[in-house]
């Protein structure tokens, strides 16, 4: 039984506090629904979850180890789906899932790849560039990916962005599938996208003024990049 958890999270981005005494935990076949409003911070906390970003204080852990003391360990088990596609318009959507799959070094690649075409229902434009598709195809194209070799947690930055209703359902049941096998699903999204039983974290929780988190923490004050007008406010 995998377990990941994060104590005590602080995160700046560029000059300012996002969130602060932020602590999850997740174990598999858990799902963790990240919400709050525009600017919350949960494209930063799932960048954090997956290595991407470091949190200012605090840490995430994998089974009670830190990530940052391996971080290709960590990138290995995960994947992580931000807010772009990543899909790169000169290649074929079979060719976008081939370089994926032979960056993470999945074996079987082509059965991989038609089996995640199939589930996502792109089956048909597999010889389609990049360039060519609708928003909500690139998206379905980067969901495939994450269906790709074996993992243990997924970060969805609102996965669901530009579907259709019929995709929204199908994300739901690879959610459903892969929480099944025992993986650990985190996602962010603005709409009801259908879950079993998350765990709800807000971020709005974990926004702190930054006058006051100043405050709390002295050693950091004068050392940390928020200028003093900002402090201030
Ligand atoms: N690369 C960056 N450099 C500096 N600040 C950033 C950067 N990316 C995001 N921010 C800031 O961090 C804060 C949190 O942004 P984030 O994208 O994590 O929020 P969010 O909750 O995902 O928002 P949304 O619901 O709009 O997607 C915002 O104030 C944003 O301006």
């Amino acid at each position: 039984m995998a377990d990941f958890s994060g104590s005590d999270l602080t995160c700046l981005r560029g000059e300012r506090l996002v969130f602060g005494g932020l602590s999850f935990a997740a174990k598999s076949g858990d799902a963790v629904m990240l919400r709050g409003r525009n600017g919350a911070g949960k494209s930063s906390l799932l960048r954090v979850m997956a290595g991407l970003l470091s949190p200012r204080s605090g840490q995430v852990c994998w089974d009670g180890e830190s990530i940052a003391d391996d971080r290709i360990a960590h990138h290995a088990r995960l994947h992580y789906l931000g807010h772009p596609d990543a899909v790169k318009p000169v290649l074929s959507v079979r060719d976008n899932l081939r370089l994926w799959g032979q960056l993470r070094g999945v074996q079987n690649i082509e059965h991989e790849i038609d089996a995640a075409l199939d589930v996502l229902d792109i089956h048909h434009l597999a010889r389609v560039s990049g360039r060519y598709l609708s928003s909500g195809q690139k998206r379905r194209t980067a969901l495939a990916r994450i269906l790709m070799g074996q993992s243990d947690l997924w970060l969805l930055d609102e996965p669901t962005v530009g579907l259709d209703r019929e995709s929204c359902g199908e994300v739901s049941r690879m959610i459903a599938d892969f929480r099944a096998r025992g993986g650990i699903v985190i996602y962010s999204t603005h709409i009801d996208l259908e879950v079993d039983n998350p765990t709800v974290l807000d971020l709005d929780e974990f926004a702190i003024p930054m006058v006051e988190w100043l405050l709390e923490h002295p050693e950091l004050d004068g050392t940390s990049p928020v200028s003093t007008q900002e402090a201030a406010q």
